[in-house]
């Protein structure tokens, strides 16, 4: 799909490594066709144009860490086609004219899906039509730049402050998870043990299931395997107190009837429904 792109399968990332084949060129990834159903190659074209020169206010980046997010499906139903593909990227500064960006500083920002973008910082659009600059990196010494795409980013700071604001949990009570394999789920799992919560985990298969527990869970779900509320009457007899919910749909129906009195919900997203089909 993006030929200079290693795409990294694992569940724990959602991110492309992305390498230059050459620093004279760029690679951009459009946005050719609307989704119907699930995402396909067909919907994107790679394209490969000459790098202009810099312009002053303006900053070259070569792409690090290119991020793939639910978001993307819902909000590129309203996007023109025939653009880049919107998103953010962690991307390293290799050429400024901008005084705020130096050379070899790293960055996190919506450069979209490209390998060399060029932008001016100062009016760069996220793909919610807000002007969002690239944040520049405080060092991260050894840790992976990819961190701020996940726990150190976006999914991080929706994990926190998701669950200990909107659900405040306390502990002893008992926190429930939706999506819970995921960047963000997997996450408020994490915080919510160190709250002193007891945690229940739905998500699918086995290795994810054996994963969360390994993270600490205290109860795991496999929704395509297992009957959801049969097994939240068995193993969560005391019932939800919070619930952080990133799936809606019909299994949000059913986590809601274990919801004890005074219960916390946070809607975080509702993926089950992003892939859905157009209707012609
Ligand atoms: N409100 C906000 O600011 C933010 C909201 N979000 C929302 O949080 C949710 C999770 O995002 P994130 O963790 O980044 O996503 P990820 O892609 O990392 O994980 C999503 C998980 O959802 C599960 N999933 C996918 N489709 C379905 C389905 N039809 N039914 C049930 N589960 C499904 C998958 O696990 P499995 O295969 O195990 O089912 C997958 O692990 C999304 O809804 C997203 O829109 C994310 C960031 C910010
Ligand atoms: C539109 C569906 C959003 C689903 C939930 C989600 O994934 C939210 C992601 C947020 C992320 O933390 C950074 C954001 O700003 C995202 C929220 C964006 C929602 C605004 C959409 C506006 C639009 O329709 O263009």
């Amino acid at each position: 799909m993006f030929p200079c792109a290693r795409i990294l399968s694992s569940f724990q990332s959602r991110t492309i490594l992305t390498r230059a084949l050459s620093t004279m060129t760029t690679k951009k990834l459009l946005f050719v066709k609307h989704f119907d159903g699930e995402p396909k190659p067909s919907d994107f074209k790679v394209v490969e144009e000459k790098i202009p020169a810099l312009k002053d206010g303006e900053v070259q980046f070569e792409a690090l860490f290119i991020s793939v997010d639910p978001y993307m499906r819902p909000v590129s139903v309203g996007k023109p086609l025939g653009q880049k593909m919107f998103g953010a990227q962690v991307a390293r500064v290799t050429e400024s004219k901008h005084p705020k960006y130096k050379k070899g500083d790293n960055v996190v920002g919506y450069m979209g899906w490209e390998t060399h973008p060029i932008c001016n910082p100062d009016t760069l659009e996220s793909p919610f039509g807000a002007i969002e600059k690239p944040l520049v990196l405080p060092d991260f010494k050894k840790l992976p730049l990819s961190l701020a795409l996940g726990v150190l980013g976006m999914p991080g700071n929706t994990a926190y402050f998701g669950l200990t604001e909107l659900c405040q949990p306390k502990p002893g009570e008992t926190v429930c998870i939706s999506g819970a394999a995921g960047a963000v789920g997997s996450l408020v799992g994490q915080i919510a043990k160190n709250l002193g919560c007891k945690v229940v985990g739905i998500a699918n298969k086995k290795e994810k299931l054996d994963w969360l527990q390994s993270l600490g869970f205290d109860v795991t779900i496999d929704y395509k395997e297992e009957n959801v509320d049969k097994m939240l009457s068995e193993k969560v007899p005391q019932g939800i107190d919070c619930y952080f919910d990133n799936v809606g749909g019909e299994m949000s129906s059913t986590v809601l009837s274990h919801m004890n009195m005074f219960g916390r919900v946070a809607v975080c997203g509702a993926i089950a429904g992003y892939n859905a089909k157009l209707h012609h």
